[in-house]
């Protein structure tokens, strides 16, 4: 049997699980994600990385960042250090999420505010699963992430969570839709599926014109345009959102939250923001201030602008193009270097469009075209990868792009 999260469509019922884990998270109003009593100590988790690795310092904190093992019954306490001969006096220091409750219901969406450091980034990872808090517990309907291995976790990020971050998150190598189609790749579907579900979403968006641009040949909207579609073609329960908007300019950046959230709201997927602007936050239907890794809990706003953004269909960026004789050829017709018209584009297969797009680019720019290992893993390793680790191997990088038709039709782009 699946996982719960697996199927967030059906109603889920736990053996064994508490009564609220039981529920359907479909159902308006139910709650999707809940975190209770939540607290990370970065201190304790360098004391537990250096007390593994043998080193002396800040003696870890029992039972701290164990899979399934929150603070039963004592409260967590940041001074609350065991001593040893060697470690270093414990002193009180600052807890980057202190006792942190909160709740998220389906479909629901939720503004962090809050000023720089207070916490809001590392209760969004701690909620996404991405780090395991030092205690407390995180349900994503009714199961505990903080119990799970780290595979686990990997897996359900992939399966149920969306994440669109500032900036960085597109691979630099892939056009629009194959960074689409990555994480359902990831997810088991073969290439031409995944580029076909990313084409659609891409149409969905009114961003068909961006399938075969590289991230480096996007604008800033553009490329988190593509972030958002990459983040939705999943279907996710959840979108994680961190500062979505923070290196657009005002317009820019409304076009993309009123993109975001209408897309959310069309899956059915609750969203969780993290901003530092009001704009942005309007766009939420409930707003929470994090200050000093505590939280608080604002009234529901009166205005739900998740539901006007859904109210208002989301207007293509560019004008289609204008049909001509030339676009009206069969693909096959094309010259070998010629770019494909957003019809003809329209009218091939959808795994094409990474052909095309390497085909476009000039000569010598092909020959220096060599997606880079390094990077890739380099940024799949990240503590902010919603992907997971498995996307960081060679071997995963080496089948992922295997069937490219990028590297199939041209020799070129194949990893090394
Ligand atoms: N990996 C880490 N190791 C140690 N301390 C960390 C780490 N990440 C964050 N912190 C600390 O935790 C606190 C909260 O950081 P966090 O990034 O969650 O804040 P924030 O509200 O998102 O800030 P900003 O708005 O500037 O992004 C800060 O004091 C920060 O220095």
């Amino acid at each position: 049997m699946p996982p719960a999260w697996q199927s967030p469509t059906q109603s889920t019922v736990i053996p064994g699980a508490s009564p609220m884990a039981n529920y359907d998270a479909t159902q308006p109003g139910r709650i999707v994600l809940e975190s209770n009593d939540l607290v990370m100590d970065y201190s304790a988790d360098i004391a537990r990385a250096r007390s593994e690795h043998g080193a002396t310092g800040v003696a870890a904190v029992p039972g701290a960042l164990q899979a399934g093992a929150p603070q039963a019954g004592a409260p967590y306490n940041s001074t609350s250090y065991n001593s040893s001969p060697n470690a270093m006096p414990a002193v009180p220091h600052a807890l980057a999420l202190n006792h942190v409750s909160f709740a998220l219901a389906a479909g629901e969406s939720v503004a962090v505010m809050g000023p720089s450091g207070s916490g809001k980034t590392t209760l969004l990872h701690a909620l996404a699963g991405i780090i395991r808090p030092t205690s407390g517990t995180v349900r994503f309907q009714g199961n505990d992430l903080t119990a799970m291995k780290d595979a686990e976790r990997t897996k359900l990020r992939r399966g149920a969570f969306g994440f669109v971050f500032q900036s960085g998150q597109l691979l630099p190598e892939l056009p629009a839709v194959e960074n689409i189609a990555l994480p359902l790749m990831l997810g088991g579907l073969s290439y031409e599926q995944a580029t076909d579900r990313a084409m659609l979403w891409l149409e969905r968006l009114g961003l068909r014109h961006l399938a075969a641009q590289r991230p480096g040949e996007m604008s800033g909207g553009q490329m988190q345009r593509i972030a958002i579609a990459r983040a939705l073609c999943i279907e996710p329960a959840v979108v994680f959102a961190d500062e979505p908007t923070g290196a657009l300019d005002q317009t820019t950046g409304r076009e993309v939250m009123g993109i975001l959230m209408q897309a959310a709201h069309d899956c059915g997927a609750a969203v969780i923001v993290v901003t530092h602007d009001v704009n942005v936050a309007g766009f939420c239907s409930r707003m929470v201030t994090m200050s000093d890794g505590r939280l608080s809990q604002a009234e529901p706003r009166r205005a739900n602008r998740s539901q006007q953004a859904a109210a208002q269909p989301v207007q293509p960026t560019q004008p289609a193009q204008q049909p001509t004789s030339a676009a009206n050829q069969p693909a096959s017709a094309l010259p070998h270097n010629a770019a494909p018209t957003v019809a003809q584009q329209r009218s091939m297969p959808a795994h094409q469009a990474g052909t095309f797009a390497n085909n476009q680019l000039p000569a010598e720019r092909s020959t220096v075209y060599r997606p880079s290992v390094a990077g890739f893993m380099a940024m799949q390793q990240s503590a902010f990868s919603p992907l997971g680790a498995a996307a960081s191997t060679p071997a995963f990088a080496a089948s992922a792009l295997s069937s490219s038709p990028i590297a199939a039709a041209t020799g070129r782009g194949t990893w090394r």
